[in-house]
């Protein structure tokens, strides 16, 4: 059992009496462990099992008491010499007792005490965590690998073997050791994450001087200087000066965004050429870069779906080749005695090694530990490359991706239309179209909406206040400005709305098949006019499809823009299969359609519109969590970047992830076959198959390893 601690600056603990509400909402929460209260800096300190809970799962529950609370603060493993170093002391001292055991052993006269008690105090340092853990599952009829490791070695003993029965006890210590050793590994690169943002802050105070505080003390407010070339301690805006900062650390990317007042910075990016003042946002506790790394840390510990398969395999395995081992033990001799021979003489002792070795195979370590290393590492390799992945589990479903939908606006395109034409029926000049339709657009949250509003700014309209604004997903909107009723959309809206005569219906028609999205602007006695609005590709859209085609994923764009605009849009872009006029309810059939068609199917969008569609794909994908905090709560995968460019190397990187999984569960049966085979034929001793084990585990956790070095971020 591992035991992490964190800190948390609770508002408003300062007496007794919160101590005991916190006591009371934490006391008895699953993984907490202990306690600890410092009412003059008013923070609590949790010591958990980092298994069982979190530190935002902590947050909630302190929330649910009432109270308000941050995370200052957390190391992994506990504090304490021992417990990060006790098992490699015990693993060198069991190695150690095993060395002065075979020498004294080697001696021509021979020691038999000596040796003995040499390779007792083997045992007892190699299995000092082992025979407790035994005893432990023992008492609960669970039959796992330190049973199985327990019974070998006191079977060993029982037929005098001690030099087997320390190597056993030794080797087992040791992967043990490997084990936690690479697993914390893994884990801790995220950490790697948390150091980059710097442990001080110089602080502007009100009198203008300067003062070095520690980061962990900055509060919403705090003016921070950031000097050029240093790393910014905070997330804020910028208050003065100007530069470009380098978000690398947050999006993966190292292309310098320039900043000046008004705009925002985060912890752990670069500050570039010049000195900026930022005005703190918050503790470092919510910062984005603190934010991602909870959320990390929590993909690492849900277990992915290949885990529990493994862990089910080995539910299985286990027991069948423990009745293997006993069947070995006992079968051969009673045949033998049934053949004649009496039982004194059967080869009992023989039969019993050889049902031991086969128990040692039994062990599944290497197949059981080199997966969540795998997974985990894949995780954290992401995470570097500034894509978030919210588990395994879709770590896991984008390696077996067979399509990926689209949406269209601010995923494919920028999601900054401009208006390039209004048109009004009257045959006037369109102010009043314009007039109203920013009104409306004043009101809702649609892109092309603002983007009107926007517009008529510009033109220096005065622009009306609407009432009583009702959305109507996928279509349009509609509303009062002075006390007359208005309908904006899409063509479809006004002709299901039987607002739409023959002569405007072919109009609108004919504007549709130039390039952009018309919206129309009616009465209920008829329609207005209509504004043409022009979106561009991104930049980076068409290669990327084209990537993700190369890699044999289908792409395909789902959107509610009317078919002439998407026809215009798939063509440019290369997308071959493209379904336009789609309402949000008419997306989430589309994903099931094109799921249950050509197999797994994964969606990228913003989330506003989407996120039935997205919450019914396999996997959900959403980009510029460095922009909108919403993406990054929601989407299954966050792209940290407001671009697609990191698609194709996820796609790359959650094959490598499964095909180094595949590799290593390969390796450990079949080492385990070649073992098993071996001990059948009377070939391999107790030692051997031990040692095969940890040399499988070694391998396979070494292979899973290497995705981490996957992450070297400036291949782009
Ligand atoms: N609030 C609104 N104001 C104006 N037009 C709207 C509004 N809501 C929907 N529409 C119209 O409905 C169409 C589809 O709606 P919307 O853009 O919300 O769907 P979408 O599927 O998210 O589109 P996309 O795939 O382009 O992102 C738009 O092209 C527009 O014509
Ligand atoms: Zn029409």
């Amino acid at each position: 059992m591992s035991r992490a601690r964190c800190t948390f600056k609770v508002a408003g603990l300062d007496c007794a009496v919160e101590m005991e509400q916190l006591r009371a909402a934490l006391g008895e929460a699953p993984g907490v462990l202990a306690l600890g209260f410092d009412l003059i800096h008013g923070s609590m300190t949790v010591d958990y099992e980092p298994e069982a809970t979190s530190p935002p799962q902590l947050l909630n529950r302190i929330a649910t008491a009432g109270m308000n609370a941050s995370l200052v603060e957390e190391s992994v493993e506990g504090d304490g010499w021992w417990r990060r170093n006790g098992r490699w002391v015990a693993t060198v001292g069991s190695g150690l007792a095993l060395l002065v055991g075979v020498m004294l052993g080697s001696l021509s006269p021979g020691h038999p005490v000596f040796e003995k008690a040499a390779y007792l105090l083997a045992i007892l340092f190699g299995g000092y965590e082992l025979f407790p853990k035994a005893v432990r599952g023992l008492a609960k009829f669970r039959f796992d690998i330190h049973v199985l490791m327990t019974v070998a070695v006191a079977g060993a003993l029982i037929l005098g073997q001690w030099d087997e029965a320390a190597t056993v006890a030794f080797l087992f210590g040791l992967s043990e050791a490997l084990e936690r050793f690479s697993l914390d590994r893994a884990r801790r690169a995220v950490r790697r994450l948390l150091e980059i943002a710097p442990e001080t802050a110089e602080v502007v105070t009100s009198d203008g001087t300067v003062r070095i505080v520690a980061a962990s003390e900055l509060k919403a407010g705090d003016r921070v200087h950031v000097r050029a070339g240093d790393r910014i301690p905070i997330d804020g805006a910028v208050v003065s000066g100007r530069s470009s900062v380098d978000q690398k650390a947050i999006t993966g990317e190292s292309v310098p965004v320039p900043r000046e007042p008004g705009d925002p910075v985060f912890a752990g990016t670069v500050n570039g050429e010049g000195s900026l003042e930022v005005e703190a946002a918050g503790p470092i506790g919510n910062a984005l870069i603190s934010r991602i790394i909870a959320q990390v840390r929590d993909a690492q510990a849900a277990r992915a779906p290949v885990e529990r398969r493994i862990g089910r395999f080995a539910a299985i395995y286990t027991p069948v080749v423990m009745g293997i081992a006993a069947l070995i033990m006992i079968a051969p001799p009673l045949v033998q005695i049934a053949m004649g021979t009496p039982p004194g003489s059967a080869e009992w002792g023989t039969w019993f090694g050889r049902g031991l070795v086969v128990l040692v195979i039994a062990c599944p370590c290497a197949l059981v530990i080199s997966t969540p290393v795998a997974i985990v590492s894949g995780l954290t390799a992401a995470a570097r490359r500034g894509i978030l992945v919210k588990g395994g589990e879709y770590l896991e479903e984008f390696g077996q991706l067979r399509v990926l939908a689209f949406d269209k606006t601010g995923t494919l395109t920028r999601g900054e239309p401009d208006v390039v034409e209004v048109v009004s029926t009257d045959g006037s000049d369109g102010e009043e179209v314009l007039r109203i339709a920013a009104a409306l657009g004043d009101r809702g949250g649609h892109v092309l909406g603002r983007a009107i509003a926007r517009h008529a700014r510009q033109r220096s309209l005065t622009v009306p206040l609407a009432d009583g604004y009702r959305a109507n997903p996928g279509l349009g909107a509609s509303g009062l400005v002075d006390a007359v009723e208005y309908h904006i959309g899409s063509h479809r809206f006004i002709d299901e709305a039987g607002l739409c005569p023959p002569e405007f219906h072919d109009r609108l028609g004919s504007a549709e098949r130039n390039a952009g999205t018309a919206v129309a602007l009616s009465t209920q006695s008829g329609p207005l006019g209509w504004i043409r609005l022009a979106d561009q590709a991104r930049p980076e859209a068409a290669r990327i499809l084209a990537e993700l085609n190369a890699l044999g994923i289908q792409t395909v764009m789902l959107t509610g823009d009317n078919p002439p605009t998407a026809a215009a849009m798939a063509q440019e872009l290369g997308i071959i299969e493209h379904r336009s006029g789609l309402l949000p309810a008419e997306k989430v059939t589309a994903i099931t359609e094109l799921d249950a068609r050509h197999g797994s199917t994964g969606m990228v969008g913003d989330g506003v519109n989407d996120a039935p569609a997205l919450a019914t794909a396999r996997v959900s994908v959403a980009l510029g969590g460095i922009s909108s905090g919403a993406a990054l709560e929601t989407a299954d995968v966050v792209l940290m970047a407001d671009d697609l460019n990191a698609l194709p190397w996820l796609v790359r990187h959650s094959r490598k992830t499964l095909a180094r999984i595949r590799q290593n569960i390969g390796l450990a049966l079949g080492t385990k076959a070649l073992v098993l085979l071996l001990a059948a034929l009377g070939y391999a001793t107790l030692a051997m198959a031990i040692a095969a084990d940890l040399g499988t585990s070694l391998l396979v956790t070494a292979n899973a390893l290497r995705l981490l070095r996957n992450s070297s971020p400036d291949r782009q």
